[in-house]
């Protein structure tokens, strides 16, 4: 369930991480855990410098193949002016456009934590027993003497009619549910805000209003889709089975051909206040970025037709390319909060998408970029734009021009040519585009934050060495501990804040 992209995001997120309280996460810190998290396997023609990359690490990543169209786009790109990078994964940041690394490793298989660190030796560890399809309902506590909370364990059940079990914890407990999961398990188990906690009847175990809040969530304007001529496009893997499965078998034989490769191959990472860059009539927004040379918005790119989140088909020999916008540091933030003392119910999660206007401006920005991409040399050579195209078309507002004015003729001018004259509309307004973002906007799939890191108690839940304020033997360790959005996608950095994480373990158990 991850689309493989291996990105470190922007060094300089990490420092604000520090800023905002998070003392010891700045990236000088967590570079270290980056490199000894990695295995990178340099592969042609896209390679990164290998120096400035872990080669011993459990988790294996290389550049693979991407799409002859993406390499269109790449030109496309640094025809407007953007710098190209075959590696976003250095101190230098990640400002420009170039292909993805992926999470493969030397079998040109799926590289996840759990082939990564699950390997058969670390299974057969005596000391170690995974439960799968288990569900952890609640923490265990007890009271130190001075009258503190204590984590001693977890409930556990695979069924909700089915028998609970205990398991004790000598040390401590780890919760590593998600940036769902865990806020979810939390308030479960009598930690969070003491009145919605009381209206659910959970007895308040310890009162840290900061969970379940500050989720942040990267938003996307959604599919913006480009209709391709033929045969530039790898649309075939959708529409024909025969050579979809050629692609299959060439992959499961050699390791090669397109299913070595990632959906999403092109990032492109920008600052909504480059003024050389095409984002249309200016639109004043909030620079939220995490510093200076950091970027704010993202663009990716994926070599067909993607309808409905992949769930739907594209109609029989229609060809296109699919581009996504996200809003890196997103101004709305929600909740997650559970409903019922039941941990069978899911949580109810509003991530409060486009609350604040600045996120809606920032996609419109994202949108006309992408319509000024589309139609720049060589990229605009292999597609296709129609003016007849209409909205709710799976290729509008792609088809729309950006730069031309539509005449609209009233039907007095058209009774009379003597009437007044015909009033200029341009063919896409900024309304249009939010229009499009409020139907078709969706999540890019990175929850964070909702169990935030910080030093205040009051708008953080764990303090920098991932313990629940106020309560012993209780640490967190995922997404939801980041103190702010990332400026990417956020798999790698979970890693190598586990990394971090396993090392503070150690040293206090030592
Ligand atoms: C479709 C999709 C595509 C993505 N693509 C990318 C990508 O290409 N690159 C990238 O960097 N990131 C990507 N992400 C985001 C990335 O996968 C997450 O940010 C990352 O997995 C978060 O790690 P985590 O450890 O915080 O949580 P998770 O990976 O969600 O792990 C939490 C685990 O806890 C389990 N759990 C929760 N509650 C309980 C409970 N009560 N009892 C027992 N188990 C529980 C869950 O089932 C889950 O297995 C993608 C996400 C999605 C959904």
């Amino acid at each position: 369930m991850n689309a493989m992209i291996y990105h470190r995001c922007d060094p300089s997120d990490f420092d604000a991480w520090e800023r905002q309280g998070a003392v010891g996460w700045g990236y000088e810190s967590l570079r270290k855990y980056f490199l000894k998290a990695e295995k990178y396997i340099p592969r042609q023609p896209h390679s990164a410098d290998p120096k400035n990359h872990g080669t011993n690490g459990m988790v294996a990543h290389s550049h693979v193949p991407i799409a002859p169209i993406c390499e269109t786009i790449l030109q496309a790109t640094e025809n407007l002016g953007i710098p190209v990078t075959d590696d976003f994964n250095t101190c230098e940041g990640t400002i420009g456009a170039g292909p993805f690394a992926a999470a493969v490793d030397e079998k040109h298989e799926r590289s996840s934590t759990a082939t990564a660190y699950l390997t058969s030796d670390v299974l057969r560890r005596p000391n170690l027993t995974v439960a799968v399809t288990v569900m952890t309902e609640r923490i265990l506590f007890a009271q130190t003497p001075e009258g503190a909370p204590r984590a001693v364990g977890i409930q556990v059940s695979s069924r909700r009619s089915g028998p609970r079990f205990a398991v004790g914890a000598s040390k401590e407990v780890i919760v590593c549910a998600g940036a769902i999961g865990s806020p979810q398990l939390l308030q479960l188990s009598g930690i969070g805000d003491s009145e919605h906690l009381s209206k659910l009847n959970i007895p308040l175990v310890r009162e840290v209003p900061a969970v379940g809040r500050n989720l942040l969530d990267h938003v996307s304007a959604g599919a913006l889709i480009f209709r391709a001529r033929a045969g530039r496009t790898w649309d075939y893997l959708v529409q024909n089975p025969f050579r979809a499965a050629g692609a299959l078998l060439k992959w499961l034989m050699f390791g090669t051909g397109p299913m070595a490769s990632l959906a999403t191959q092109v990032g492109i990472f920008v600052r909504t206040d480059d003024e050389r860059l095409p984002f249309g009539a200016p639109l004043s927004v909030v620079d939220r970025s995490s510093g200076p040379r950091a970027p704010d918005l993202e663009m990716v790119m994926v070599p067909f037709a993607v309808i409905n989140h992949g769930l739907g088909y594209p109609p029989w020999g229609t060809y296109g390319i699919t581009t996504g916008s996200i809003v890196l540091k997103p101004a709305s933030s929600g909740t997650v909060l559970i409903m019922s003392a039941d941990p069978y119910e899911h949580p109810v999660i509003d991530a409060n998408y486009l609350a604040d206007e600045n996120d809606v401006k920032m996609l419109v920005k994202a949108v006309r970029f992408l319509l000024a991409l589309a139609r720049t040399p060589p990229l605009s050579d292999a597609l296709e734009f129609r003016e007849s195209t209409k909205k709710g078309d799976m290729f509008w507002p792609g088809d729309a021009d950006p730069d031309k004015v539509r005449m609209r003729r009233s039907r007095a001018i058209t009774k009379s040519l003597n009437g007044p004259l015909p009033t200029i509309h341009p063919q896409l307004t900024d309304e249009d585009i939010k229009e499009f973002i409020r139907d078709y906007g969706q999540s890019s799939w990175h929850p964070t934050s909702s169990v935030r890191m910080g030093a205040d108690p009051k708008t953080s839940a764990v303090d920098p060495q991932l313990r629940v304020h106020r309560v012993k033997a209780l640490r967190v360790i995922d997404s939801s501990v980041f103190p702010d959005q990332v400026s990417g996608h956020p798999c790698a950095v979970v890693v190598a804040m586990a990394e971090k994480a396993a090392d503070m373990i150690r040293q206090d158990h030592a």
